[in-house]
């Protein structure tokens, strides 16, 4: 397991790692995600060594790193690190060279088949002879793995993999983080929603420099908050049977629960949605829809909890009391502004 313990960073005098707590296991593809300039590149650069911490502790299988030459020799054996940007890796002119590097200079034995099996995890089976510099970008995103690879470190971590890569580079890279993790660790910084869905097994997000999020799913509506990119959709608008029931041009309406469609009768308000409320009101939203949903304050949380699995724009007009508020600390302060 790799583990940051309340970890402290500064550039400059400007604190951008605020006491984060990060684990992340093998076996398992931890996703990182966060608005720009959350701090999730300088955490990651910290898991192999990249960085030193101002304060705080990383710990790499049980061993405490003391930021020693040897110390970060063994670090970066187990963890490797893929940046962004290849180009920022890549350093010998031909792909043989390239990938040979790490393995030649850790003296490790059977270099060429090392090299060979590395080209092929990532689909760059006979490239050996080309020149890294007539590489496509996908290519040479997937020729800094293979390097990263042929050391055969324990975990991979990979700063935003998908980013300027096409349809085929990204079903490629999800295969290979697929694959990666049948015996490695892996972790992946990304703004990708359809990438983190495809290979995350944690998630977690990170705002101002701190963690505020860590869960087996994405909670859509907190990745909001967050300044995550979430999908384009319609609108779901939740308002407690008890509530003021808004003013406003929804293309559905819908009630769930007895006391919620007792009000919807006594407003005089058509329910366009009549059973399967919730599923449905979710639905039409997701499909690019403005919905009402009025509901009884009981199930204020249930819903809270259920739309927190979709990527469907929520705004909860519902009494706060209603349920439990998850605690977060937003950086712009806005501290429950869709409740
Ligand atoms: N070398 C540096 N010198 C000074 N400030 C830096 C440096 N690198 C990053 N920063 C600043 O630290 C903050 C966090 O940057 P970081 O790259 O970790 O964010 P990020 O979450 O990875 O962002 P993005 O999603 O845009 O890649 C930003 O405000 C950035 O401008």
């Amino acid at each position: 397991m790799i583990e940051a313990l309340d970890l402290w960073f500064s550039y400059g005098d400007r604190d951008v790692l605020k006491g984060v707590n990060f684990r992340a296991k093998k076996g398992e593809v931890t996703v990182l995600m966060g608005r720009n300039g959350a701090g999730k590149t300088t955490l990651l650069l910290h898991l192999n060594g990249l960085l030193k911490p101002k304060k705080g502790k990383l710990i790499v299988e049980g061993k405490k790193i003391r930021y020693t030459k040897s110390d970060l020799k063994w670090l970066r054996r187990k963890v490797a690190f893929v940046f962004q940007n290849p180009d920022d890796q890549i350093i010998a002119p031909g792909v043989y060279q390239e990938v040979a590097f790490g393995p030649v200079n850790l003296r490790m034995g059977n270099v060429e088949e090392i090299v060979k099996n590395s080209l092929k995890a990532v689909g760059l089976e006979g490239y050996e002879n080309r020149l890294c510099s007539t590489l496509s970008g996908g290519e040479k995103k997937r020729l800094a793995i293979a390097s990263a690879l042929a050391m055969n470190p324990d975990y991979i971590v990979m700063d935003e993999p998908t980013a300027g890569v096409d349809a085929e580079g990204f079903n490629s890279t999800v295969e290979i983080v697929e694959k990666l993790k049948e015996e490695k660790g892996v972790i992946v910084s990304t703004h990708d929603l359809d990438f983190a869905r495809a290979v995350g097994d944690k998630f977690v997000f990170m705002d101002g420099g701190k963690i505020v999020y860590e869960g087996d799913s994405i909670d859509y509506e907190l990745a909001r908050k967050c300044g995550i990119r979430t999908f384009f959709s319609g609108e779901l608008v939740v308002v407690s049977h008890d509530g003021t029931i808004p003013d406003g041009d929804f293309d559905f309406i819908a009630a769930m629960g007895v006391k919620a469609k007792k009000r919807v009768e006594k407003e005089g308000i058509n329910l366009d949605i009549a059973s399967a409320t919730l599923e449905r009101s979710i639905l039409r939203a997701l499909e690019g829809h403005s919905v009402l949903l009025v509901c009884s304050a009981e199930m204020l949380h249930v819903v809270k909890r259920e739309v927190s699995k979709f990527p469907v724009n929520v705004k909860f007009l519902a009494s706060l009391e209603s349920y439990e508020e998850k605690a977060i600390e937003v950086k712009d302060g806005s501290k429950n502004s869709l409740l």
